[in-house]
């Protein structure tokens, strides 16, 4: 079992794999620690699930080293590794009931009796499957079967779990009890595990780092606030979270806070994370995400303050989200907290709009849409 986070579990370096003229995965490096839980997040077609079978040794690099416990893997197969691989069709034995599924692996592996029953009772418990041994698989619910296929891997102590999509064909409920269910088993096994997902709150839910992919390239590596508070670009900015997208000019720099145009009104902003300064007259694009948005006596005393009108105003209990518009180009939405019984405004109150530089992140252009894949 891997406890120590400090020693890294499994890395790539600039792997790429195309398929005919198009590269699937593009020069992707990263490094994955011991005991740590990450996903590989983006959307359709940006080569996670080919990522994640190189990882697996189910696909080989064209270029690039795969490391796994230190080890050079390239060109190893998926059974001279050790990793294990969990797909959205478990295909568990179904002649097998609940331990013989479990045990397969040992077996294979000529594991005396004895401590393949310890070993599968142990995995049992772990996924709180305790009183299933002898169920047939065909009697299990969904979220059960998912336990079995995740206790099954895990008994061959993988030095990482690969897994891909696996609750994607569960329903909303269920979903968000299995990525609970995931994320405590992983803690109390302690192993490595990579998740593919296009869905961003599953990765924000359950990963101590994500990897963002578009168009085969990994834009950004890092931990869920790392990503949504410091995005590396407006592609990662749009995906992770709400924010408004504002075409603006640059107008000057100082440091890390820039000026720039907007509609003609001049803001205050930071400059993106290990950003350049940007030229006078420079193109960009303002992220400005709803909830950092101050409204009201609440704007009041902010750096950059201006007036907008309400033109809609969405109840969503616990906060309200209302669209805006600032000129006749410029909308955007604001979500702002409720308290019940509060006041709220209505379409066609003048508001008070504010932000502090440190509320907003100036990213660079976006580079052109890839027709390689589907927005979710
Ligand atoms: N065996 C293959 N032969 C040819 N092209 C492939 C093959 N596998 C993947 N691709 C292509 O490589 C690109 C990346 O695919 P991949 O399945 O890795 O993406 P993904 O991000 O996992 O997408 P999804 O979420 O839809 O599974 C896509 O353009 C896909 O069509």
């Amino acid at each position: 079992m891997n406890s120590g986070r400090d020693t890294v579990s499994i890395e790539t370096k600039g792997v790429r794999k195309t398929y005919g003229e198009r590269a699937a995965v593009d020069q992707v490096t990263l490094q994955v620690q011991k005991g740590e839980f990450v996903s590989l997040l983006g959307p359709s077609g940006c080569g996670k699930t080919t990522l994640l079978r190189m990882l697996g040794g189910l696909e080989q690099p064209d270029e690039g080293v795969i490391l796994l416990g230190g080890r050079d893997v390239t060109g190893v197969p998926a059974y001279g590794r050790n990793s294990n691989m969990i797909f959205q069709q478990l295909a568990l034995f179904p002649h097998m009931d609940v331990f013989h599924n479990i045990a397969y692996g040992l077996k294979v592996k000529k594991t005396p009796k004895a401590e393949i029953k310890r070993q599968v009772y142990e995995m049992l418990e772990l996924v709180q499957l305790g009183d299933y041994s002898n169920r047939a698989i065909s009697q299990l619910s969904g979220g059960q079967a998912q336990r079995v296929a995740i206790a099954r891997a895990l008994v061959n102590r993988p030095e990482v779990l690969l897994l891909d999509e696996p609750l994607s064909a569960l329903d909303m409920q269920l979903r968000l009890d299995m990525q609970h269910e995931l994320k405590r088993i992983q803690r109390e096994f302690g192993g490595t595990f990579i998740f593919v997902t296009h869905d961003q709150s599953e990765a924000m839910n359950m990963s101590d780092r994500i990897g963002v992919m578009r168009s085969g390239k990994l834009l950004q590596y890092g931990t869920p606030d790392e990503i949504y508070e410091n995005p590396a670009d407006h592609f990662v900015a749009k995906f992770i979270g709400d924010t408004n997208l504002i075409n603006v000019t640059v107008l000057g720099s100082d440091r890390e806070v820039v000026r720039v145009d907007c509609f003609g009104h001049t803001l205050i902003v930071k400059e993106n994370r290990g950003g350049s300064a940007q030229p006078t007259g420079t193109p960009s694009v303002l992220s400005l995400r709803y909830e950092y948005i101050r409204l009201g006596a609440e704007a009041e005393g902010s750096v950059n303050s201006f007036e907008g009108t309400v033109i809609e105003s969405v109840y969503g209990g616990a906060s309200i989200r209302y669209t805006l518009e600032i000129t006749s180009e410029l909308r955007i939405q604001a979500t702002v907290l409720h308290q019940r019984g509060a006041s709220r405004y209505a379409p066609g109150d003048i508001v008070r709009i504010g932000f502090d530089p440190d509320d907003a992140l100036l990213l660079s252009e976006p580079e052109p849409e890839s027709n390689q894949e589907n927005r979710p």
